[in-house]
């Protein structure tokens, strides 16, 4: 690539609702839930069964659940999205690297097309596009492809891109996942077992070729390895599942709930999937799963923050996103 040619960084998350009421929250719901690369159903089918039951009802049950976790300055996802923004920016500018970073959103705002046009505004001809979901899958990563592309569609002079796919067996990720999980152990001593949970996917995506699981499962082994695990020391689930039909296997809360009848009576979950702490990981692991553990005979269980702006989580943004410019 010609040094004159002026890249910038597109950072992209799922996206969050602007505040923790049902009304803000059946609007990011209702425009994430109607991507096909999420729900892939007809629309005939799934048309009513969102706008006459999801909606209605999942809305206000999710805002209350958003309020549990809001912060002073919005949606704990925003919030940390932006401060990676910044610490990248700042990263990239003290290496003398001239290059801006937008964040997008796959859903609500700042859309990944607001982002685009910042980066345009600044004299950008050539964009990294970096998902920040660690494994790939179609109900994510592809659909962040699928709205670069209809943006796309309507610029006559196009920007050269490169699209980084998925970081999941990325040495940095891994070594950073690690430090993060040694971090917690010197805190709060090491536990009997390492659970590693990640966000679930229909078990029909991946019979369809979707090979987030499979990444998942790498991520883990490699996350093992580099913390020296033995097998009975760590374990992987998915969570988050979202209507009736089966997900990826072994579901998370029906772990937590076998895991004391194991012995297994002290945990420290980490949830190597998600890149900024969000609704998934801070009620739903933190609060929500805790308790399932708690009350079927737990005594202690640690939740591991996501990497969130992290120093070597930063420095791994910003290695992944050098190696496209090399
Ligand atoms: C980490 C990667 C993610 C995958 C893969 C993923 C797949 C997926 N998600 C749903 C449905 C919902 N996900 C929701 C929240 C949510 N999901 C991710 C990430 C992945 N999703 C994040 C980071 C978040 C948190 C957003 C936040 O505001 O904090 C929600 C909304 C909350 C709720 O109503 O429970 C839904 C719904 C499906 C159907 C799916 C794969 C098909
Ligand atoms: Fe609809
Ligand atoms: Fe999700």
């Amino acid at each position: 690539m010609g040094n004159n040619v002026k890249t910038g960084v597109l950072l992209v998350n799922l996206g969050t609702p602007t505040a923790p009421t049902a009304k803000a929250v059946r609007a990011f719901l209702g425009q994430f839930l109607h991507d096909y690369r999420v729900v892939d159903l007809t629309r005939m089918l799934w048309c009513p069964i969102l706008h006459g039951i999801i909606l209605p009802f999942r809305s206000p049950k999710v805002a209350k659940l958003y309020a549990s976790v809001w912060m002073e300055e919005g949606s704990p996802l925003m919030v940390i999205s932006r401060r990676q923004q910044a610490a990248l920016g700042q990263m990239l500018q003290e290496a003398g690297i001239d290059m801006p970073v937008a964040l997008g959103m796959s859903y609500g705002e700042p859309s990944i097309n607001t982002a685009w046009q910042e980066l345009k505004a600044a004299g950008v001809d050539r964009v990294i596009i970096l998902p920040l979901y660690p494994q790939y899958s179609v109900s994510t990563t592809a659909s962040v492809f699928d709205s670069w592309a209809r943006i796309m569609k309507k610029e006559r002079r196009l920007p050269a891109f490169r699209f980084i796919r998925d970081y999941h067996d990325n040495h940095g990720y891994i070594k950073a996942l690690a430090e993060s999980v040694r971090a917690s152990w010197q805190e709060h001593g090491q536990s009997d077992l390492l659970l590693l949970s990640y966000h679930g996917i229909p078990k029909r995506f991946e019979d369809q070729g979707d090979p987030y699981g499979q990444q998942c499962h790498r991520t883990s082994e490699l996350l093992a390895a580099e913390l020296g695990l033995a097998p009975h020391q760590w374990r992987t689930t998915f969570q988050s599942r979202f209507g009736r039909e089966e997900w990826l296997q072994p579901y998370t809360d029906k772990t937590m709930e076998s895991l004391p009848a194991e012995g297994i009576k002290r945990i420290s979950v980490v949830c190597p999937a998600f890149s900024a702490d969000c609704l998934e990981t801070l009620e739903e692991i933190s609060s929500e799963n805790k308790e399932y553990f708690m009350k079927a005979g737990g005594e202690q269980y640690v939740y591991i923050p996501a990497l969130n702006d992290n120093q070597a989580h930063i420095r791994m943004m910003m290695d992944l996103v050098c190696r496209e410019i090399a």
